[in-house]
């Protein structure tokens, strides 16, 4: 179902300076997205998520720091001018983020936003032709046409936020980030704005990436999920294949906490996501992890493809020729316990 390779990133690092030292909130990342293809980013808060999703677009704040490779369709994003990138972002980067109100001027009607947007990326299009598509898409966001010339301040939060999406997509990008863009929303819309960024890839073939704490939503709209833990992705692969039988203990974790809410009642994975200034030696994991392996704390985790073809980054799957002998022997407790009072 997935069209040509749109974004390719390559061992991508995003770090924070901080008085305490470098905050390595992205350390050594690597994907591709396809166009038509969504992937969802998982994952605990402060484990990089925003921060990737933010420095593929060139969005990261003043005293951030980028090392890598982004390659947009030829283009390594890393590399061109501020100016290029400013021109490559709405028609062919797109983004979705939280605060709708942050974005939208409270003194221009709705249409003018669109106006404006469409008259500053593609000045080729007509007045008729820019009313046309941006009706269109406000009514694919459940807007109804009547509201089109209203202000941002007639509209409800969960409305503004799906204005703000409209505007995104008016302008057909190639590739979009959509940062928790359901979060503020009530079930009703989310459901919506998830048949609509469906709708999207079909019709544009857009690639997404989806940036959620919501694993039922990653279920049910991605083609393929990407698990973050500690600034790294630990296991990549078909969303189906990866909820069906997730292949990295911390996978595993996360789907039971998110099960459980419904059933049993809470499910915690115990200690919290380490320090990004001073993680954990070896696997990030190690100290949380129920699995942990004497290498597990000594060495850094080998990336490896299963049988399933599944990306996982785990000492249970291998490489077997480098662990050291005893290196699989279980890792003595008494490491989580100090993680935990931490
Ligand atoms: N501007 C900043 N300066 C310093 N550290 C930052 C900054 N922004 C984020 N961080 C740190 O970087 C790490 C990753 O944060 P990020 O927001 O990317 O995580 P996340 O997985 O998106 O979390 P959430 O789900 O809560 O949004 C965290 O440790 C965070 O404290």
């Amino acid at each position: 179902m997935s069209g040509e390779r749109v974004l390719s990133v390559s061992d991508l690092r995003v770090w924070y300076g901080t008085e305490r030292g470098p905050v390595r909130a992205v350390d050594g990342v690597s994907f591709n997205l396809h166009a038509g293809e969504t992937l969802g980013l998982v994952g605990e808060s402060g484990c990089g998520k925003s921060t990737l999703g933010r420095g593929v677009l060139g969005l990261l704040p003043a005293g951030a720091k980028a090392d890598g490779e982004i390659d947009f369709k030829g283009t390594d994003l890393l590399g061109v001018g501020r100016r290029e990138l400013e021109d490559l972002r709405g028609p062919e980067l797109g983004m979705i983020f939280q605060e709708p109100l942050t974005r939208l001027n409270p003194l221009m009607r709705i249409s003018e936003h669109f106006e404006e947007t469409l008259r500053t990326h593609e000045p080729s299009i007509g007045k008729d032709e820019t009313r046309r598509r941006s009706i269109d898409t406000l009514r694919r966001m459940g807007i109804p046409p009547t509201r089109y010339r209203a202000f941002p301040h007639e509209f409800s939060g969960g409305m503004r936020q799906r204005i703000m999406i409209a505007l995104a997509l008016v302008l057909r990008p190639a590739f979009i980030v959509a940062d928790e863009p359901t979060t503020a929303l009530d079930v009703l819309v989310e459901a919506q704005i998830i048949r609509i960024l469906a709708d999207l890839r079909r019709n544009f073939d857009t690639a997404l990436l989806l940036i959620t704490h919501n694993l039922g939503i990653v279920a049910e709209a991605c083609d393929r999920v990407a698990v973050m833990y500690a600034g790294g992705i630990v296991e990549e692969g078909d969303a189906r294949e990866v909820f069906g039988a997730p292949q990295h203990p911390y996978t595993r974790e996360l789907l039971r906490s998110t099960i459980s809410l419904q059933t049993t009642g809470l499910h915690y994975i115990p200690g919290s996501p380490p320090d990004l200034v001073e993680p954990p030696s070896g696997c990030r994991f190690h100290p949380r992890c129920p699995d942990a392996m004497e290498v597990c704390s000594k060495q850094d985790p080998i990336e490896v493809m299963t049988p399933q073809g599944q990306r996982v980054t785990c000492w249970l799957h291998g490489p077997e020729a480098e662990i050291p002998s005893g290196g699989r022997a279980r890792l003595v407790r008494e490491e989580i316990d100090v993680a935990d009072e931490a």
